[in-house]
């Protein structure tokens, strides 16, 4: 995507809009447009067909999804609109459960439903166009990772292979729903505690997995980040599942694609590295903190009781590293 999106953005220099603090060339998660000296709107859209089978759980992770780019920038959601591709045949009672779960999570979010669209399509899809603000000292971009900073991350992974188990009939109830709860959660709180923080560098853990996004930022950053495979969080019996071989094709595809940016070590084998770069729904913030404000960033989040594990660091130099 990112290369055909090349051949757009040159209709749209950086000079000929001063305030678009990230957009097309930048390419973040989320677009930022600065309209006062202290106020910048943040933009993004995301929409996907059912990874759930209850219509209510899907309209909420996809909700959850979709707000979570302007968590990954920073900011705070403010209007949120529907975009939904609706079967003809698909039965009244199951398009309210989807609309409603996507509404319950905008408004838990503190942000307010304002409209949308509908087309009908053979396949249902659903997601939300988001607008969001934030101080425009305070964007967190890809492409701030300093050298010496302590990776963090706010959700386990592992949702990719959990929901692969489930279509095989392998996945247990109590790791269905774990996995499911983890999507639906909104990313707003772990947002809020890096704002108060010296924290530039976010993006949330999504469709190109943990090694992917960190990759995007590594190389938008010029460091080396490197993880711990053991410090990663994994939903409860994700590593059973991986270990039975129940990948999604993603897992595969990402390794392929970064594989020649990532090195890791010698007794990390193929089932740990496809893990590793297994495709996430709805996953956590992965944030670079300052070293030296850590210790009251972690205090902050034990003490709100919201999970946030260390599992790695920035370094010089480029690319992925990954130790045992
Ligand atoms: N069709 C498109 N036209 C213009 N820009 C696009 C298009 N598709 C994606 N982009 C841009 O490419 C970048 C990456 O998009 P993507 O949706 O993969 O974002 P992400 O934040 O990495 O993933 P996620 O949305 O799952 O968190 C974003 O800046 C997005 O706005
Ligand atoms: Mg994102």
């Amino acid at each position: 995507m990112a290369q055909v999106l090349q051949s757009i953005s040159p209709l749209f220099p950086e000079q000929a809009y001063p305030d678009l603090m990230v957009g097309l060339t930048v390419s973040d998660d989320a677009a930022v447009y600065k309209i006062t000296d202290d106020v910048a709107v943040i933009q993004t859209l995301d929409f996907f067909t059912p990874i759930v089978d209850d219509p209510y759980d899907f309209g909420a992770i996809a909700a959850a999804n979709a707000l979570s780019d302007v968590y990954a920038m920073g900011g705070q959601v403010t209007l949120a609109m529907n975009i939904f591709c609706v079967p003809s045949d698909l039965p009244q009672e199951i398009v309210g459960q989807i609309l409603k779960g996507g509404a319950e999570k905008v408004r838990e979010a503190g942000a307010v439903l304002v409209g949308g669209h509908t087309v009908e399509d053979d396949e249902p899809k659903f997601g939300l166009s988001v607008m969001g603000t934030i101080h425009p000292s305070k964007v967190q971009t890809k492409a701030a990772v300093d050298s010496g900073d302590i990776l963090v991350l706010t959700k386990p992974i592992g949702t990719g292979l959990i929901s692969t188990a489930a279509k095989r009939g392998k996945a247990s109830q109590q790791a269905i729903t774990a996995s499911t709860d983890s999507m639906k959660k909104l990313n707003r709180k772990a947002a809020e505690i890096f704002a108060r923080y010296p924290v530039k560098a976010c993006t949330d853990v999504t469709g190109y997995s943990l090694l992917g996004h960190a990759l995007e930022m590594a190389e938008k950053s010029d460091v080396c980040m490197h993880f711990n495979a053991t410090q990663v969080p994994f939903l409860i019996e994700a590593e059973d599942y991986a270990a039975q071989g129940l990948f999604p094709g993603g897992a595969k595809r990402n390794l392929d694609a970064y594989r020649d940016e990532i090195e890791f070590a010698p007794d990390l084998d193929e089932s740990w590295q496809r893990k590793l770069c297994c495709p996430e729904t709805s996953g956590g913030l992965l944030a670079a903190v300052p070293k030296d404000c850590l210790d009251a960033l972690l205090t902050e989040f034990s003490n709100s009781e919201e999970p946030c594990w260390v599992v790695g660091y920035a370094e010089a130099g480029a690319g992925i590293k990954v130790s045992h």
